[in-house]
């Protein structure tokens, strides 16, 4: 049977970072770019990274970067999720495994993207919102994603324990991303909903 992978992302707190390893997730995303209502700094980064167990990967979500930001975080994370206007070059200068996110505008061109990024482990796509680098909450049309992209697709945008069953369905990312669809209040998270999203996963992958 085919799995989805799943993402969290947005985490803050040490609790909801234990319940999101209890529910299964696979990744976990802390976002460190400044600007977010969901931004930890360096000393909380090192606190929950080091609560990430062996097999969990730990995702550094940055917007538009300076090199130094992101080497000072290097040591507590596995995979780095680039989500603003970063170059490929500038994505790989860090000898780590990174993702570029590609917010869906009207005009562009997957095709294009994944060519330019062809160095990346995988292109997430989200919601394109002007002037908002991401974490809208809102979905956009997944039927605009070619079935034939080389590159894994993680999807994200205004998933939740409700659409997700149809997002898989209709796009068979290989990975899911979610941060204010399982959210109580901005940056904590919700275990019932965590647990309700990993079980609509689940039920789409049966499927
Ligand atoms: O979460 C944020 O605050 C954020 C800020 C800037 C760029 C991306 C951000 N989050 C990512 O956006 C997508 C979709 O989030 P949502 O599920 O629609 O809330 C996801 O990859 C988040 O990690």
């Amino acid at each position: 049977m085919r799995r989805t992978r799943v993402k969290f992302c947005g985490l803050t707190d040490a609790d909801d970072l234990a319940s999101a390893i209890a529910e299964g997730a696979d990744a976990i995303g802390f976002v460190l770019w400044p600007g977010s209502k969901r931004a930890i700094d360096l000393a909380a980064l090192q606190l929950l990274a080091s609560r990430v167990p062996a097999f969990v990967t730990r995702v550094g979500l940055f917007v538009d970067p300076s090199a130094e930001e992101v080497e000072a975080c290097l040591p507590w994370l596995d995979l780095l999720q680039f989500h603003g206007d970063e170059s490929p070059a500038f994505c790989a200068r860090f000898g780590r495994a990174w993702i570029k996110a590609l917010r869906m505008r009207d005009d562009i061109d997957l095709y294009t993207a994944q060519r330019d990024y062809a160095a990346s482990s995988a292109l997430l796509l989200d919601a394109w919102r002007p002037g908002v680098p991401g974490g809208t909450g809102e979905t956009f049309d997944w039927s605009r994603i070619p079935a034939d992209l080389e590159k894994p697709v993680i999807l994200a945008g205004g998933l939740c324990a409700e659409n997700v069953g149809q997002a898989i369905a209709a796009v068979a990312p290989f990975a899911v991303d979610v941060s204010g669809g399982i959210e109580a209040s901005a940056g904590r998270k919700d275990s019932a909903r965590m647990r309700a999203f990993m079980s609509a996963v689940a039920s789409a992958d049966r499927r």
